[in-house]
């Protein structure tokens, strides 16, 4: 790639541009695509159709053009090397700047001053619902000026002017560069169009291929991998009818005066939630604690009030449910059980750091600023490392937690399907993932990052948490509803 320099002339400027008869000089890199581009420092043009003037489409945040303050969005090229662009299309330019030598020279007309750019700018900072891969894109505009990025990076979003594609830099990715990434209606409209594949898939539940590929080929399906095969369908409608786009967050930092947040540990049944749960809480039984779940079952003589289980009347616990006070609950040999808010509470209060474990479906109920959840999504590790780490681990395969035995290898085919449908059902609202496949590798993980969120670092949280309602710049990109 050539570098070529660009000097800005004005002419006739219909509004008072910044930098006034300047010449700026920088480097560009230019490479052919729907428009030109700009790379890393740049900008893209487009054709104005309705006036069929060539403008600047985009300055990319950051970049050379954007730091000069000589060359702004909606800027109307006149001419370049003092060859006319009048009736010329965006992929004419690229030849006319290819046959120059040295410096480019371009006439443009501002479009706007640099005040009303400025206002244009939005400051916000999203959390990504979903992953991005510009090089897997063919309609990015230039795939070296957008920017990749994984579902939970935060972003912060500086330029919405355009509808389809904002303007967005990644934290913490170090070059400090903004780049294109799509916009919530684009998204959006993306899922939209992926809506009939997956109501297909839903209405025809013996899609041979698909079965067979998702429950391993030549295989045995049992009932309870067909059934996480359904729930990952109806997980794909869910998010074709409610997508997952962007969630505005804001910085918090915790203050020692502040609670510790609620950690919630969610998996698949068997991967180890509660062996991670229960060394947590031996390692410092001062700092963690878990909720005492409710009950209606007598007490066993064993037990202890408070301590095993909150004994309680059927009246009672039902009027607990009227309340909207169950994180969940359900029932079993006629009795409930339930874990209640009122003793993730009481652990709270205590100034313990709160473990809860629940199915992913029921975070909704603590997502909230009071518990300030952090997800910790438990992955079993691919089925070789299961086979060699859990010989001779057993675990409970009946509620009523007497009948306990060894995993087969049945067991660790549904952990695996219920860990991929948990995952693309509740993705979203993961903080964290742990492969727990070396038992005491994950627990010292586990233990550094909750301890991380007592450290004066930034931890990005959802704007609902901190204010009553998302900020004026979000609403002016949309309002975001029904992510949970
Ligand atoms: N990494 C590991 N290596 C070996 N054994 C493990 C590991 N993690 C957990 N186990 C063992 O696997 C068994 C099941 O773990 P645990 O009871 O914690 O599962 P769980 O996720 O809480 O499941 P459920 O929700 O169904 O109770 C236990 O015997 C536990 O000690």
């Amino acid at each position: 790639m050539e570098n070529r320099k660009l000097t800005r002339c004005l002419e006739k400027p219909s509004r008072k541009p910044s930098g006034k008869n300047q010449y700026v000089i920088f480097t560009l890199y230019l490479f052919v695509g729907s428009s030109f581009c700009v790379r890393a420092k740049g900008a893209t043009i487009k054709k104005d159709n309705s006036t069929g003037a060539i403008v600047v489409a985009r300055i990319m945040r950051g970049g050379s053009a954007d730091k000069s303050g000589l060359i702004h969005e909606g800027d109307e090229l006149k001419e370049v090397n003092g060859v006319s662009l009048e009736h010329r299309k965006p992929k004419e330019i690229l030849p006319l700047l290819a046959c120059s030598e040295g410096a480019v020279k371009f006439k443009i007309i501002p479009g706007s001053t640099k005040e009303e750019m400025t206002s244009r700018v939005t400051k916000v900072f999203v959390r990504a619902l979903f992953d991005y891969d510009p090089t897997e894109d063919p309609t990015v505009p230039c795939k070296d000026a957008a920017v990749a990025f994984k579902r939970g990076d935060v972003l912060q979003i500086v330029g919405t002017d355009d509808d389809t594609w904002w303007q967005a830099r990644r934290l913490g990715d170090g070059s400090g560069r903004a780049g294109l990434v799509p916009s919530k209606q684009l998204h959006e409209k993306r899922v939209a169009l992926q809506r009939p594949r997956a109501l297909f898939k839903l209405q025809n539940i013996k899609p041979a291929a698909g079965l067979r590929r998702s429950f391993r080929l030549g295989r045995k399906s049992s009932r309870a991998r067909k059934s996480a095969q359904l729930r990952r369908w109806s997980s794909e409608i869910h998010g074709a009818i409610c997508p997952r786009t962007y969630i505005e967050v804001v910085p918090y930092h915790k203050e020692p005066k502040d609670r510790h947040r609620l950690i919630v540990l969610v998996g698949p049944s068997g991967v180890g939630v509660n062996e991670l749960k229960r060394r947590l809480v031996i390692s410092e039984p001062d700092r963690y604690g878990v909720s005492v779940p409710y009950t209606t079952r007598e007490k066993r003589r064993q037990e202890s009030e408070g301590l095993d289980y909150h004994f309680v009347s059927v009246q009672a616990f039902e009027e607990l449910i009227l309340n909207h006070r169950f994180v969940e609950y359900g029932q079993y040999r006629g009795n409930y059980y339930g874990s209640n808010l009122d003793s993730v509470q009481r652990v709270m209060a205590e100034g313990k750091v709160c473990l809860l474990d629940v199915h992913p479906s029921k975070i909704k109920h603590v997502y909230t600023s009071e518990f300030k959840p952090y997800v910790v999504f438990v992955k079993p590790p691919r089925i070789e490392e299961l086979r060699l780490t859990r010989r001779r681990a057993k675990f409970v395969c009946d509620e009523n937690s007497t009948q306990v035995r060894m995993f087969s290898e049945e067991d660790f085919e549904d952990m695996l399907d219920q860990a991929e449908t948990l995952d693309s059902q509740y993705g979203h609202l993961f903080d964290k993932v742990i492969v727990n496949g070396d038992v005491a590798a994950a627990f010292r993980e586990l233990k550094a990052d909750v301890e991380k969120l007592d450290e004066p670092e930034v931890q990005w949280v959802p704007v609902a948490w901190m204010r009553s309602a998302p900020t004026k710049a979000w609403r002016s990109c949309s309002s975001l509803t029904g992510w949970i």
